[in-house]
């Protein structure tokens, strides 16, 4: 059933953003399907999955850069948001300052930009060249443009690449200090379970829909994740398991073959109470590693 995909206020007010059943679809497939989640003031919510899982293209939703064209996506009236997109468009062959960067995007006062480079340790480099600055460094500028305008929501898509492990390490405690000191909501972008663990209230496993989800401590001790992750690091490499399969038209494909428009209301993977969704489901049947990694690739170059 086609719901209206208009932002309408989120059911209440301590929350952010809420989305319902959203899906977005391109190029006749959906790229993200079934998306049910919100975030809170205060709330750290995580969204992992390997390569093409949609993580991008839920983050757009949320914010509404993109529509849904399933389901509805509600924001806050006049809900700020901080965006630290996965890609710049900058033309690195121009001088830009720091000062000139944190501007790109609209006025900001003196008081406001010196405040947003101290919050994230880089008030010394408010005149050197964006081109010159390391990994860290870039990533923190990036940061203070995002919180210089005192947003409600801040949405990071991978806010650590290019960042070494104790960088890293640093970044994350900035973003939680800047949740704790603002007490605004975020919405983060990681490929770093382990990172992801210490600093979420909430992650979210996506693979074209929600696969699971829960807090940290949940998905980490359930016997899914481990069969997930296993133990490494990185969601860069690793196996997932499902009992059904997402294909390329939207359809699902079940364990047994059958082939529905819709996942069945028990798979496992769609439990909707936003925790526990630690499943012990029997995935016995087949280990389709690459299965969803197949049905995104369509429609790449
Ligand atoms: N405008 C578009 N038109 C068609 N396909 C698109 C469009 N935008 C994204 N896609 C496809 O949608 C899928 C999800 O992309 P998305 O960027 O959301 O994934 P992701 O989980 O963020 O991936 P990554 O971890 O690689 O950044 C990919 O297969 C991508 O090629």
């Amino acid at each position: 059933m086609l719901m209206s995909n208009r932002a309408r206020a989120p059911k209440t007010e301590s929350q952010l953003v809420s989305l319902a059943n959203a899906g977005i679809r391109r190029d006749g497939r959906w790229l993200v399907r079934g998306v049910d989640f919100s975030i809170r003031r205060g709330e750290v919510v995580t969204l992992i999955g390997p390569n093409g899982a949609g993580k991008s293209t839920t983050a757009k939703l949320a914010i509404g850069v993109l529509r849904p064209d399933e389901g509805s996506v509600a924001r806050l009236p006049g809900l700020r948001v901080g965006y630290v997109p996965q890609k710049l468009a900058i033309d690195w062959t121009m001088p830009l300052s720091v000062r000139r960067l944190m501007r790109l995007t609209g006025p900001l006062n003196d008081t406001d930009l010196l405040a947003a480079l101290a919050s994230t340790g880089i008030s010394h480099l408010i005149d050197a060249e964006v081109r010159h600055l390391s990994g860290g460094e870039f990533q923190r500028a990036l940061l203070a443009r995002a919180i210089a305008r005192k947003p409600d929501l801040m949405v990071l898509d991978e806010p650590v690449q290019g960042v070494d492990f104790a960088g890293e390490s640093a970044l994350y405690d900035l973003i939680r200090s800047i949740r704790t000191a603002t007490g605004c909501g975020i919405l983060m972008i990681s490929h770093d379970l382990h990172m992801v663990m210490a600093g979420t209230d909430t992650v979210i496993c996506l693979n074209g829909h929600i696969c699971c989800r829960g807090t940290p401590e949940v998905v980490s001790q359930s016997a899914y994740y481990l069969k997930l992750f296993g133990n490494s690091r990185s969601l860069a490499v690793y196996s997932h398991h499902h009992d059904h399969t997402h294909l390329p038209d939207g359809r699902v494909m079940h364990g047994d073959g059958s082939v529905t428009d819709h996942c069945h209301p028990d798979d496992g993977h769609h439990d909707q109470d936003g925790h526990d969704h630690a499943h012990d489901h029997d995935h016995s049947h087949h280990h389709h590693q690459g299965d969803h990694a197949e049905a995104k690739g369509e429609g790449r170059a």
